[in-house]
């Protein structure tokens, strides 16, 4: 499942038309389906469709059709101009004997929805004057708004602020990516028949979903014994720093690592699960290191001024490693990208910052770009930007292309410290499972979104995700995990 830009997702509906499939038949779905989604959740309001004369207002005729063919009441206003299949739309309306009033004549009117399909993905620009306006005092109307394919307005402002978004076809990036998602409410999607060769586009950001990520589990034989399972070394602890590693230790283990072995200075008051080997170190070296008999290694949680010096000492045990935190440092990276080693790296954007000499506002707001960059300067480092959502990429060695992928599980919930080193855990502990370095990093992203999602309360704390990994497991294991766009009708 890939995640569209507007103009890619015009791209596939040309691509649709291009294998034969005919665009009306698209249009027609989209409505329906709409109408539909509509009906699951404001049944009883009569229902106001706002038209634009582009396809999403073709897309509002069709729903108007089929929720007036459906015995519900239904006030119609439009644009003037459709052509093309948003005309045919408006005639198949008219024949059914429906008025269309001018969009200047909507008011808002007590205990209606408002379909708002004024405009879609053929957004270019802000809206101005009459649209502006309009599409403020809808808001400011305070009635439910369900918005086709996403909330008019979108990317820009002034825009809609939907309770119900249908997104048709395949997500688009206003509807993973914050702050445009908060405008979309509740997010649904249908497919709308559109041929899935259309859709496929290898070029696109991959959208982690629950079908995708549950074919990633590992499987545990009935003869698993703790050393076959994975063995997990953490290398990490600083002065007041002691909570890192032993969050990373509870991931790693909460994700079905075998035996985790934990590395921190001598001098620092760790206290790691009691299920887990200690290993004081008075010393940084590979050798020191070694004493671990580790299948993976996460390095880097808490470790403070020694993160370059236990990454650096880490290297020299060959083994898949998840660089985090304070082993973030352009050296270390370098390193590693060198080595080829399965290595990956998971800053948070103030690191991601740091890394890129940008600020973090620039990266929270270019997560994608971000990621692309810093994968294509360490190449075979596989980068997790962390963030709401979580972006990865990945420029496979010796290729110039640089594959993405964007989390769709976790809420602002889980941004609370020690969340990440939880993380840094759960990727190790899949690292030492024999998953390769990508698909440990996309499964532990989504895993560990997962499991913050049972529990979305404020105050949630790291290790009480960890805690729930277990459950979140067992539900992807059992086909139970839904995809928050709940896909329906097909
Ligand atoms: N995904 C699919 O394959 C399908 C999507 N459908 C729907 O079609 C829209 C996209 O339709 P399109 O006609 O390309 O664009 P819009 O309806 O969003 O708007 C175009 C309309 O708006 C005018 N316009 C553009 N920018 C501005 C502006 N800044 N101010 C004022 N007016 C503007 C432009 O001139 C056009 O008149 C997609 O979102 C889906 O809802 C299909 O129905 C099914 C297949
Ligand atoms: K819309």
């Amino acid at each position: 499942m890939r995640l569209f830009t507007a103009q890619a997702m015009r791209e596939a509906d040309r691509k649709a038309i291009d294998l034969g499939y005919p665009s009306l038949l698209l249009m027609d779905a989209a409505g329906r389906r709409t109408a539909k989604r509509l009906l699951e959740r404001f049944a009883g309001r009569k229902i106001v469709v706002l038209c634009g004369k582009g396809n999403n207002g073709g897309d509002g005729l069709v729903a108007a059709r089929w929720l007036a063919h459906w015995g519900h009441e239904v006030a119609v206003y439009a644009a003037e101009g459709q052509e093309g299949d948003a005309a045919m739309a408006q005639q198949a309306l008219r024949a059914h004997g429906l008025e269309i009033n001018p969009l200047s004549a909507w008011k808002p009117q007590p205990h209606s929805v408002v379909l708002d399909a004024l405009f879609g993905t053929g957004l270019r620009g802000p809206l101005e004057g009459f649209y502006a306006e309009l599409v403020e005092n809808i808001n400011q109307s305070g009635l439910p708004v369900v918005a086709v394919d996403m909330p008019s307005g979108l990317p820009y402002q002034p825009h809609i602020r939907a309770n119900l978004t249908v997104a048709l076809a395949g997500l688009k990036n206003e509807h993973l990516f914050y702050p445009h998602r908060t405008a979309c409410g509740r997010i649904l999607l249908d497919s709308i028949g559109m041929p899935p060769r259309a859709l496929d586009n290898p070029h696109l950001p991959e959208l982690l979903s629950s079908a995708n990520m549950r074919a990633l589990l590992p499987i545990r034989p009935g003869n698993a014994h703790k050393g076959s399972v994975g063995r997990v070394l953490v290398v990490g602890g600083y002065r007041s720093y002691t909570g890192a590693p032993s969050l990373a230790a509870l991931g790693a283990y909460r994700t079905g690592a075998g035996l985790v072995t934990v590395a921190y200075p001598a001098d620092c008051d760790v206290v790691p699960p009691l299920e887990a080997v200690r290993l004081p170190l008075f010393e940084w070296n590979t050798a020191n290191l070694q004493m671990a008999r580790a299948d993976a290694v996460a390095v880097g949680m808490g470790a403070g001024e020694g993160g370059v010096e236990a990454a650096l000492a880490a290297l020299g045990l060959a083994r898949p490693t998840v660089l985090d935190a304070d082993a973030l440092h352009e050296r270390v990276l370098r390193a590693y990208a060198q080595s080829g080693l399965p290595s990956i790296i998971t800053p948070h954007p103030g690191e991601a910052s740091r890394l890129l000499g940008l600020s973090a506002e620039q990266i929270a707001r270019f997560p994608l770009e971000a990621a692309q960059t810093l994968a294509q300067r360490y190449p075979g480092l596989v980068v997790v930007l962390k963030g709401g959502p979580t972006v990865l990429a990945w420029t496979p060695p010796g290729t110039s292309e640089t594959r993405m992928a964007v989390n769709s599980t976790g809420n602002p919930q889980m941004a609370t410290g020690g969340m990440g080193d939880v993380l840094a855990g759960v990727i190790g502990a899949l690292l030492a499972a024999g998953l390769s370095a990508w698909d440990a990093a996309r499964l532990g992203v989504y895993l560990h979104g997962l499991a913050g999602d049972q529990s979305q309360k404020p105050g949630l704390l790291a290790h009480e995700v960890a805690e729930t990994l277990p459950e979140a497991v067992e539900q992807l294991r059992s086909g139970s995990a839904r995809d928050f766009w709940e896909p329906g009708y097909d």
